[in-house]
């Protein structure tokens, strides 16, 4: 069956003609690419990318199909897919579906025939934007007009819509090592690391008020990825604030990170085309061994500030291009990291982390 004809029109103008894959229809969101060669479904599916319309670098995606285990959230949470060459047929003996009834079934809007390298150089070059895709409506001026409504992601929080609406347990609820886990996007490959090392979380929604969070009685707390800008997220800085104040265990990944960072007074910004993938060297600082990790992220920690800041230890830096990857707060049992040390998917390199953040847990006096 020929597919219908497609179109992609970015905020400079870039119309891109293809073919329709998934949902027939209309959506907008920030272009971003990831170059994983592998773990389609675990990307599709980590809440962080939620507002976004992604690129995939590899050629080929769909081809092993789809599996329930492999999913990071109830569903799929990018805004859009652009791909080279989307395969509805698969092969793999534990794979339950192909990609193509995948994205229909949850309304997502593909295209595909695009020349994905040309597009993730210009991206690479020009930075990030929006960017709408349509296989309804095939007038690129029209699609122009409908992409000015599509929101910008400086400023934009995102994380109350992903979050968990009532708080869960998992883990065995006898163990000491209790972790309250501030929900702002959670991708379930974080709770699984913590869950399999002992420990017993509570997951809670974004906005819960730390007296509440507080009644749980954690040993630890942990902070989580997420979609959209942390700068907008003036509501998680005050509790990890709280949190701070507690000198329990804390922990945070990607947008955690960049709370923790924010709750330290370090601002931080929006990169010229962000991190994602899985094959980002990564040093460790303490250690000076080195990792190869999963990334996702279009925001930064302010590497100046971070320099100066005197209650700041940098504690990873990224061998690429020498951005942020990690930090301590001096004094202070808490410590975040910018890369995804769940890695699913990717890598296993930095698993190790949630050892130490487990283990601090477990010794706090
Ligand atoms: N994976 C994440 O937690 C992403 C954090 C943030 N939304 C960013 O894009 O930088």
């Amino acid at each position: 069956m020929e597919n219908k004809p497609a179109v992609l029109v970015l905020e400079d103008g870039t119309t891109c003609y293809g073919k329709a894959f998934g949902a027939i229809g209309t959506t907008g969101g920030e272009i971003c690419f990831n170059t994983g060669m592998t773990g389609y479904q675990e990307v599709f599916t980590d809440p962080s990318y939620f507002g976004q319309v992604l690129i995939m670098n590899n050629v080929h995606i769909g081809n092993y199909g789809i599996s329930i285990e492999d999913v990071e959230s109830d569903g799929i949470k990018i805004k859009g897919l652009i791909g080279r060459n989307l395969e509805e047929l698969y092969s793999r003996k534990k794979a339950q579906g192909s990609l193509d009834e995948y994205l229909k079934s949850q309304n997502i809007v593909a295209i595909e025939g695009v020349d994905t390298r040309a597009l993730v150089t210009h991206i690479r070059s020009k930075g990030a934007m929006n960017c709408i895709i349509s296989s309804e409506i095939l007038d690129a001026e029209v699609l122009k007009k409908k992409l000015s409504e599509v929101p910008d992601m400086s400023g934009l929080e995102l994380a109350s819509f992903v979050s968990t609406n009532v708080p869960y347990e998992l883990g065995d609820p006898s163990s000491p090592v209790r972790i309250a886990v501030m929900d702002y996007g959670i991708k379930r490959n974080i709770l699984n690391c913590m869950v399999s090392r002992g420990a017993y979380v509570k997951v809670f929604p974004a906005k819960t008020c730390l007296e509440e969070v507080k009644k749980f009685n954690p040993a630890g707390y942990f902070i989580s990825n997420g979609p959209g800008d942390p700068a907008s997220m003036d509501y998680a800085v005050d509790t990890i604030k709280g949190i701070l104040k507690e000198e329990k265990p804390t922990f945070g990944i990607c947008l955690g990170h960049q709370l923790l960072a924010l709750a330290n007074d370090i601002p931080t910004f929006k990169m010229h085309h962000g991190h994602r993938g899985v094959n980002h060297p990564v040093k460790n600082l303490i250690t000076g061994r080195c990792e190869i990790t999963t990334q996702n992220h279009g925001f930064g920690v302010d590497p100046e500030a971070v320099k100066k800041a005197d209650h700041i230890e940098i504690t990873h830096v990224n061998l690429n291009d020498q951005s942020i990857e990690g930090i301590r707060v001096k004094g202070k049992p808490a410590f975040s990291v910018q890369y995804h040390p769940e890695s699913t998917p990717g890598p296993n390199d930095s698993r190790y982390l949630f050892d130490d953040f487990i283990n601090l847990v477990k010794n706090h006096k």
